[in-house]
């Protein structure tokens, strides 16, 4: 562990839930925090749902999952995250939301906290862009599923100094995770390569040259992807991937191939936003 003070995780949705079962599993004491109680309850039971599956399977130790719940401290106010060493920030992908969270953050976090962001395309100088000391801000970016995903990409802003940067890679390290530094590009590294074979499955379904399934049983098949393309949507969310679409378009200054496609669009406006939502290219039991 590189700190005995908790760490507090923004959001108890996809990501943000998967990070603090991660965290708490590594033995850190972890304040979750998101708007509603209600969400916050909905988090937490798919959490226990999940690892009482894995604890009845034999995969984990007897009562390990009350051991790493009850290192998970929910919380619907800012202000409880006054004795944090770090947070992470896994809002949903927009900037205007993310900056203004990142300024209360600063007037309630200790001075020595580091600020980290999950998010997965938004310039982290833009979140820190405003704050009093953007050195402290850093991108933590973790993959869905967060505590089965090895990587976690550690960004750099325009000012995000040292420190910080040494901090948030040495808690991705005690996490069993491997870290790979960057700087502040758009979409950073994964979701750069990515764009492709997303854009480019999206464009083979509107051309009428394959199905989704096609589509996706080919790149599970052929180039050994643990999902295809549209199977993957689902899982990240259609709104998170329409997002990091339209921030890394944007970013490029109209890039042309990084263009957002309207069936993501169109599919984000119906509501039908992938697992979570139990309906996007495919349909989940709720
Ligand atoms: C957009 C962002 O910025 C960046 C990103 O995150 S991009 C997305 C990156 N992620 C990927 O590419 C994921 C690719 N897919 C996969 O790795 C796998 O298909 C998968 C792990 C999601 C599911 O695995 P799969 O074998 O198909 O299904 P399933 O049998 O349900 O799960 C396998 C194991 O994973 C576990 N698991 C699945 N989802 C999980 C979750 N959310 N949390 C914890 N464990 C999970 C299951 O419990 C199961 O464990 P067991 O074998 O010990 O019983
Ligand atoms: N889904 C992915 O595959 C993935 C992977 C890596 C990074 N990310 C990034 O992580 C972040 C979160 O994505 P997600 O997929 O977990 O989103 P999500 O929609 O599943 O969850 C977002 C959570 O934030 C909460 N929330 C909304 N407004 C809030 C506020 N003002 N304060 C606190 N909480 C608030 C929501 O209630 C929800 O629980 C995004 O920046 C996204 O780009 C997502």
């Amino acid at each position: 562990m590189v700190t005995s003070r908790p760490v507090a995780v923004l959001g108890g949705g996809t990501m943000g839930i998967g990070i603090a079962q991660v965290a708490a599993e590594q033995g850190y004491t972890v304040r979750l925090y998101d708007i509603t109680d209600d969400v916050l309850d909905k988090a937490l039971a798919g959490l226990r749902g999940r690892l009482e599956k894995l604890e009845q399977k034999g995969k984990r130790p007897a009562g390990d999952t009350e051991l790493v719940l009850g290192r998970i401290v929910p919380t619907s106010t800012l202000d409880a995250l006054h004795d944090v060493a770090l947070v992470i920030e896994a809002v949903p992908e927009k900037l205007e939301l993310k900056r203004a969270i990142f300024s209360q953050l600063e007037a309630i976090c200790p001075p020595d906290a580091v600020l980290a962001s999950n998010t997965s395309s938004i310039p982290i100088t833009a979140i820190a862009g405003g704050l009093k000391s953007p050195e402290r801000v850093v991108g933590l970016h973790f993959f869905n599923p967060a505590p089965l995903m090895k990587l976690v990409e550690v960004i750099s802003g325009m000012h995000t100094g040292a420190e910080a940067v040494a901090f948030a890679d040495a808690f991705a390290i005690t996490l069993g995770k491997t870290t790979a530094k960057c700087i502040d590009t758009p979409g950073f590294i994964v979701n750069r390569v990515a764009r492709g074979f997303y854009g480019e499955g999206l464009r083979l379904v509107q051309e009428g040259v394959a199905t989704k399934e096609q589509i996706d049983k080919i790149a599970r098949l052929g180039g050994n992807f643990r999902m295809g393309p549209f199977e993957l949507m689902d899982l990240i969310g259609i709104d998170v991937n329409l997002s990091v679409s339209q921030s890394v378009y944007h970013a490029t200054y109209e890039e042309q191939r990084y263009r957002p496609n309207p069936i993501q669009e169109r599919m984000v406006h119906a509501g039908d936003f992938g697992r979570k939502t139990g309906r996007g290219f495919y349909r989940y039991d709720q």
